[in-house]
């Protein structure tokens, strides 16, 4: 069985991604790299993008994380928030500890492509 599906499928992706968003955009640190940006479009790479890196169907057809956050001068210390938003999110919705680590490594690989080195 994939993480995918030991999680709960298609409609525990979107409400991990739903209280995921509400998270980051109640963090003052975070909530200005969103301004302008249209969030339910984003949602909706997110779900893809999480549910193809949990072993979901359907894939992810979007920009390379590179190439999607090159520019917006996001640290390390914003990848660790946004990541640390996430994790709390999934234990919220009671997510297997051991799942969640499992999710972490499969995300903390993207750091470099993801942040800059200020
Ligand atoms: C585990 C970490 C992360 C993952 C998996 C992730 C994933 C994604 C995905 C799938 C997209 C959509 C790409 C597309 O539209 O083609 C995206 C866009 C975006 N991400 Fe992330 N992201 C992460 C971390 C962050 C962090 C730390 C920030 C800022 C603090 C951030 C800010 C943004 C913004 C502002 C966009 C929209 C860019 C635009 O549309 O121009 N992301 N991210």
């Amino acid at each position: 069985m994939t993480i995918y599906d030991s999680i709960g499928g298609e409609t525990a992706v979107a409400t991990a991604v739903d209280n995921f968003y509400d998270r980051v955009l109640d963090d003052p640190e975070l909530q200005p790299f969103f301004d302008g940006i249209d969030v339910q479009r984003l949602k909706r790479h997110q779900r893809a993008f999480i549910g193809a890196a949990l072993g979901g169907p359907g894939g992810y057809q979007g920009r390379g994380m590179r190439r999607a956050h090159e520019g917006l001068g996001i640290t390390t210390a914003h990848f660790e928030r946004v990541v640390d938003h996430l994790t709390a999110t999934l234990v919220g919705l009671g997510v297997p500890d051991d799942t969640v680590k499992t999710i972490g490594g499969t995300l903390e690989p993207l750091r470099g492509d993801i942040a800059q080195e200020a």
